[in-house]
């Protein structure tokens, strides 16, 4: 692998609940390098947005590492982190909850410009609108605000806020999972043609298979927080070792189970009573 551009080494985060101390990241490490996308994996509460959330330290870690930068984010302060924060951005599952329903799409772009330094509203506004159209949106869409738009289209306008910001690293938590499948197959597409673009490098959080496959050139299978099996995405999927690993190959021929969506009511008299 070329220079990694983020090394993560035995990360822990804990939970303090009821009196109790849960790790629910535990002891995970990776190298990611730019323009790579490594795909995380696992079984719901396993730990995979804690991480996500950590990495960006939106969490503070309990223990490791995460070089970036020649700097350790684990250790970094909030004053220390602030310059560093754009570098590192993350979309996620529900791209209407994270937008601001009072804002513009153009408004919700301009904002990390204007947290970057640009000044004059105008030229803010003239990038946002050129960010909008990077991510296939018309400038017609510019004054609207986000529920005015589709799923597909909320998640453009969250991956041009997230541009906005020039980043090296883009976290992409469920990013594509409540879109139809041919929605999340273009959105999927602008995520790629992005990367080769820029170079940026991604950590992809999914529960598809399919969509895991088609992004990744790695992937790491969590389970109680731990990476249990990382490799070679083709590798891994190919010769799964772990028991969820399996299952989760299991599911994937199960076309019901990749979208998340139950199948339409087809079923013949005797299996009525089990479609759902
Ligand atoms: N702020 C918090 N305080 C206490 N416990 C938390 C907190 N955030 C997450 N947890 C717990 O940490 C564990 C991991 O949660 P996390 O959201 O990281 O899992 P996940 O793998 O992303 O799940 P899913 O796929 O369902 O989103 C869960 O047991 C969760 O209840």
């Amino acid at each position: 692998m070329s220079d990694p551009i983020l090394s993560v080494r035995d990360l822990a985060v804990e939970f303090t609940t009821h009196g109790h101390r849960n790790r629910v990241v535990d002891g995970v490490g990776f190298d990611l390098a730019a323009g790579r996308t490594l795909a995380v994996v696992g079984e719901s509460g396993c730990g995979k947005s804690t991480l996500a959330r950590t990495l960006v330290r939106l969490e503070t870690p309990a223990a490791g590492s995460i070089r970036y930068a020649g700097r350790d984010l684990a250790t970094l302060t909030d004053k220390e982190l602030r310059p560093l924060r754009g570098d590192i951005q993350m979309i996620f599952q529900d791209p209407y909850g994270s937008l601001d329903p009072h804002l513009t799409a153009a408004g919700v772009v301009a904002e990390p410009l204007r947290l970057r330094g640009v000044t004059d509203r105008r030229e803010r506004r003239r990038r946002a609108v050129e960010l909008l159209e990077r991510v296939g949106l018309k400038p017609e869409h510019a004054d609207r605000r986000p529920p005015e738009f589709s799923g597909g289209q909320r998640q453009r306008i969250g991956i041009a806020r997230a541009l906005a910001s020039r980043p090296k690293i883009l976290i992409c938590d469920e990013a594509t999972s409540a879109l139809d499948v041919s929605v999340q197959a273009q959105v999927l597409d602008l995520l790629r043609e992005l990367q080769e673009q820029e170079g940026i490098a991604y950590l992809f959080i999914s529960h598809n298979l399919g969509v895991v496959r088609e992004i990744s050139q790695e992937v790491a299978v969590m389970s109680q927080g731990r990476f249990v099996e990382h490799g070679p995405t083709e590798e891994v999927l190919s010769r799964p070792r772990h028991d969820y690993t399996r299952r989760l190959r299991r599911a994937a021929l199960d076309p019901a189970l990749i979208t998340g969506r139950k199948p339409r009511l087809f079923a013949p008299a005797a299996n009525a009573g089990a479609a759902t």
